[in-house]
Protein backbone atom coordinates (compact mmCIF):
# COMPACT_ATOMS: atom_id res chain seq x y z
CA UNK A 1 0.00 0.00 0.00
CA UNK A 2 1.74 3.61 -0.64
CA UNK A 3 1.19 6.26 1.68
CA UNK A 4 -2.12 8.15 0.20
CA UNK A 5 -3.69 4.36 0.51
CA UNK A 6 -2.69 3.99 4.01
CA UNK A 7 -4.20 7.85 4.62
CA UNK A 8 -7.44 6.82 3.14
CA UNK A 9 -8.00 3.60 4.66
CA UNK A 10 -7.61 5.66 8.24
CA UNK A 11 -10.24 7.93 7.02
CA UNK A 12 -12.26 5.78 6.00
CA UNK A 13 -12.37 3.72 9.46
CA UNK A 14 -12.92 6.98 11.21
CA UNK A 15 -16.81 6.99 9.61
CA UNK A 16 -17.44 4.12 12.34
CA UNK A 17 -17.79 7.15 14.75
CA UNK A 18 -20.40 9.29 13.01
CA UNK A 19 -23.91 8.76 14.15
CA UNK A 20 -26.50 10.50 12.55
CA UNK A 21 -27.74 13.98 14.40
CA UNK A 22 -24.25 14.42 15.15
CA UNK A 23 -22.08 17.81 15.01
CA UNK A 24 -18.56 16.73 13.76
CA UNK A 25 -15.60 18.70 14.01
CA UNK A 26 -13.37 18.43 11.12
CA UNK A 27 -9.14 18.79 11.02
CA UNK A 28 -7.10 19.91 8.46
CA UNK A 29 -4.61 18.67 6.00
CA UNK A 30 -4.66 15.50 3.25
CA UNK A 31 -5.51 12.79 5.46
CA UNK A 32 -8.65 14.49 6.56
CA UNK A 33 -9.45 15.45 3.03
CA UNK A 34 -9.74 11.49 2.67
CA UNK A 35 -12.04 11.74 5.26
CA UNK A 36 -14.47 14.59 3.73
CA UNK A 37 -14.57 12.54 0.54
CA UNK A 38 -15.72 9.51 2.56
CA UNK A 39 -18.37 11.74 4.32
CA UNK A 40 -19.58 13.16 1.54
CA UNK A 41 -20.11 9.85 -0.37
CA UNK A 42 -21.31 8.21 2.84
CA UNK A 43 -24.15 10.46 3.08
CA UNK A 44 -25.05 10.01 7.25
CA UNK A 45 -27.33 12.56 7.96
CA UNK A 46 -25.34 14.55 10.56
CA UNK A 47 -26.77 18.27 12.28
CA UNK A 48 -23.30 20.09 10.60
CA UNK A 49 -19.15 20.22 10.10
CA UNK A 50 -17.41 22.41 12.54
CA UNK A 51 -13.97 23.31 10.24
CA UNK A 52 -10.70 23.81 12.00
CA UNK A 53 -9.55 25.53 8.78
CA UNK A 54 -10.50 27.84 6.05
CA UNK A 55 -9.46 25.11 3.66
CA UNK A 56 -11.53 22.85 5.26
CA UNK A 57 -14.21 24.76 5.67
CA UNK A 58 -14.07 25.67 1.28
CA UNK A 59 -14.04 21.51 1.35
CA UNK A 60 -16.79 20.84 3.10
CA UNK A 61 -18.96 23.43 1.46
CA UNK A 62 -17.62 22.21 -2.20
CA UNK A 63 -19.10 18.88 -1.08
CA UNK A 64 -22.37 19.95 -0.17
CA UNK A 65 -21.66 19.43 3.21
CA UNK A 66 -23.01 21.90 6.36
CA UNK A 67 -20.76 24.09 8.09
CA UNK A 68 -21.72 25.26 11.83
CA UNK A 69 -20.34 28.24 13.46
CA UNK A 70 -18.28 27.34 16.68
CA UNK A 71 -19.65 29.64 18.29
CA UNK A 72 -23.24 28.36 17.43
CA UNK A 73 -22.53 24.41 18.62
CA UNK A 74 -21.42 23.99 22.06
CA UNK A 75 -19.43 20.88 22.86
CA UNK A 76 -18.94 18.89 19.91
CA UNK A 77 -19.46 14.97 20.40
CA UNK A 78 -16.38 13.91 17.94
CA UNK A 79 -13.32 15.34 16.30
CA UNK A 80 -11.64 14.11 13.25
CA UNK A 81 -8.21 14.89 12.12
CA UNK A 82 -4.40 14.15 11.55
CA UNK A 83 -1.28 14.73 12.86
CA UNK A 84 2.47 15.11 11.28
CA UNK A 85 3.61 13.10 14.78
CA UNK A 86 1.89 10.86 17.45
CA UNK A 87 3.57 8.90 20.63
CA UNK A 88 2.59 5.50 22.54
CA UNK A 89 0.76 8.07 24.83
CA UNK A 90 -1.32 9.86 21.89
CA UNK A 91 0.22 12.85 22.28
CA UNK A 92 0.98 15.29 18.97
CA UNK A 93 3.13 17.47 16.87
CA UNK A 94 0.47 19.16 14.63
CA UNK A 95 0.30 22.38 12.24
CA UNK A 96 2.35 20.87 9.11
CA UNK A 97 -0.18 22.79 7.44
CA UNK A 98 -0.42 25.71 9.45
CA UNK A 99 -3.80 25.00 11.31
CA UNK A 100 -2.60 24.14 14.54
CA UNK A 101 -4.28 27.12 16.75
CA UNK A 102 -7.93 26.80 15.37
CA UNK A 103 -7.05 22.84 14.99
CA UNK A 104 -6.40 22.52 18.71
CA UNK A 105 -9.62 24.84 19.57
CA UNK A 106 -11.89 22.51 17.55
CA UNK A 107 -10.42 19.38 19.42
CA UNK A 108 -10.27 20.91 22.61
CA UNK A 109 -14.03 21.79 22.73
CA UNK A 110 -14.74 18.44 21.25
CA UNK A 111 -15.42 15.12 23.66
CA UNK A 112 -13.78 12.52 21.19
CA UNK A 113 -10.57 13.31 19.39
CA UNK A 114 -10.44 10.49 16.60
CA UNK A 115 -6.61 10.98 14.71
CA UNK A 116 -6.27 9.38 11.78
CA UNK A 117 -2.91 8.36 10.19
CA UNK A 118 -0.48 6.78 8.05
CA UNK A 119 1.72 4.28 9.42
CA UNK A 120 4.67 6.33 9.34
CA UNK A 121 3.50 9.26 11.84
CA UNK A 122 3.80 6.59 14.83
CA UNK A 123 6.82 7.53 16.80
CA UNK A 124 8.91 6.29 20.16
CA UNK A 125 9.02 9.59 20.99
CA UNK A 126 7.60 13.30 19.58
CA UNK A 127 10.38 15.53 17.86
CA UNK A 128 11.92 14.76 14.55
CA UNK A 129 8.83 16.74 12.81
CA UNK A 130 9.85 20.42 13.49
CA UNK A 131 7.53 21.81 15.44
CA UNK A 132 5.67 24.62 14.08
CA UNK A 133 4.57 28.01 16.14
CA UNK A 134 2.36 30.18 15.20
CA UNK A 135 3.30 33.71 16.27
CA UNK A 136 2.03 37.20 15.14
CA UNK A 137 4.32 38.95 13.09
CA UNK A 138 5.31 41.97 15.30
CA UNK A 139 6.71 39.20 17.83
CA UNK A 140 8.84 37.24 15.14
CA UNK A 141 12.25 38.26 16.42
CA UNK A 142 11.50 38.31 19.76
CA UNK A 143 9.52 35.14 19.94
CA UNK A 144 12.93 33.19 17.85
CA UNK A 145 15.09 34.36 20.33
CA UNK A 146 13.29 32.59 23.43
CA UNK A 147 12.91 29.71 21.49
CA UNK A 148 16.55 29.77 20.95
CA UNK A 149 17.27 30.33 24.92
CA UNK A 150 15.01 26.99 25.05
CA UNK A 151 17.64 24.84 22.86
CA UNK A 152 15.55 25.35 19.51
CA UNK A 153 16.33 26.29 15.95
CA UNK A 154 13.50 28.24 14.74
CA UNK A 155 13.01 28.80 11.16
CA UNK A 156 10.65 31.25 9.67
CA UNK A 157 7.97 29.04 7.02
CA UNK A 158 8.33 31.14 3.82
CA UNK A 159 5.55 32.50 1.97
CA UNK A 160 3.02 31.05 4.74
CA UNK A 161 -0.08 33.14 6.57
CA UNK A 162 -1.97 31.36 8.74
CA UNK A 163 -6.13 31.91 8.18
CA UNK A 164 -5.52 34.08 11.44
CA UNK A 165 -3.11 36.37 10.18
CA UNK A 166 0.37 35.24 11.37
CA UNK A 167 3.31 33.89 11.01
CA UNK A 168 4.73 29.96 11.59
CA UNK A 169 8.28 29.41 12.79
CA UNK A 170 9.22 25.59 12.37
CA UNK A 171 11.59 24.76 15.55
CA UNK A 172 13.80 21.90 15.48
CA UNK A 173 16.29 21.07 18.34
CA UNK A 174 13.74 21.12 21.41
CA UNK A 175 14.00 18.72 24.28
CA UNK A 176 10.50 16.78 24.14
CA UNK A 177 10.81 14.57 27.49
CA UNK A 178 8.55 16.20 28.57
CA UNK A 179 5.56 17.10 26.08
CA UNK A 180 3.39 18.73 28.29
CA UNK A 181 5.53 20.95 30.04
CA UNK A 182 7.20 21.98 26.48
CA UNK A 183 3.13 22.72 25.19
CA UNK A 184 2.69 25.24 27.86
CA UNK A 185 6.15 26.84 27.81
CA UNK A 186 6.19 27.81 24.59
CA UNK A 187 2.88 28.85 24.64
CA UNK A 188 4.01 31.34 27.70
CA UNK A 189 5.91 33.95 25.13
CA UNK A 190 4.74 36.48 25.04
CA UNK A 191 3.72 36.86 21.04
CA UNK A 192 2.93 33.28 20.59
CA UNK A 193 -0.68 32.23 19.66
CA UNK A 194 -0.10 28.21 19.94
CA UNK A 195 2.18 25.75 18.83
CA UNK A 196 1.89 22.50 17.36
CA UNK A 197 2.11 20.05 20.43
CA UNK A 198 -1.35 18.31 21.13
CA UNK A 199 -0.33 17.25 24.98
CA UNK A 200 -2.51 18.20 27.30
CA UNK A 201 -5.42 17.82 24.63
CA UNK A 202 -4.32 14.33 23.35
CA UNK A 203 -6.04 12.21 21.27
CA UNK A 204 -8.19 9.74 22.59
CA UNK A 205 -8.28 6.79 19.98
CA UNK A 206 -5.74 6.25 16.91
CA UNK A 207 -6.31 4.83 13.72
CA UNK A 208 -3.25 3.69 12.22
CA UNK A 209 -3.27 3.09 7.98
CA UNK A 210 -1.05 0.45 7.32
CA UNK A 211 0.10 -2.83 5.09
CA UNK A 212 -2.15 -5.09 6.62
CA UNK A 213 -5.15 -2.33 6.87
CA UNK A 214 -6.13 -0.45 9.51
CA UNK A 215 -5.07 -1.08 13.43
CA UNK A 216 -7.50 0.68 15.69
CA UNK A 217 -5.46 1.82 19.20
CA UNK A 218 -7.24 3.15 22.11
CA UNK A 219 -5.31 4.05 25.33
CA UNK A 220 -3.58 1.52 27.92
CA UNK A 221 -2.44 4.48 30.30
O1 LIG B 1 -1.90 21.98 10.10
C1 LIG B 1 -2.10 20.84 9.68
C2 LIG B 1 -2.53 19.70 10.50
O2 LIG B 1 -2.04 19.72 11.81
C3 LIG B 1 -2.48 18.32 9.88
O3 LIG B 1 -3.34 17.54 10.65
C4 LIG B 1 -1.15 17.64 9.88
O4 LIG B 1 -0.20 18.49 9.29
C5 LIG B 1 -1.21 16.30 9.14
O5 LIG B 1 -1.48 16.53 7.80
P1 LIG B 1 -1.50 15.39 6.72
O6 LIG B 1 -2.71 14.58 6.97
O7 LIG B 1 -1.53 16.12 5.41
O8 LIG B 1 -0.23 14.59 6.87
Amino acid sequence: MDVNEKKKAAAHAALAYIKPGMIVGVGTGSTVNFFIDALSQSRIDVEGYVASSIATEQRLKAAGLTVLDLNQTGDIPVYVDGADEIDPYFRMIKGGGAALTREKIVASASRQFICIVDDSKEKGMLGQFPLPVEVLPFARSYVARQLVKMGGNPTLRQGVTTDNGNVILDVVGLDFTDPVNLEKEINNIPGVLDNGVFAKRRADVLLVGGDSGVQTHKPHF
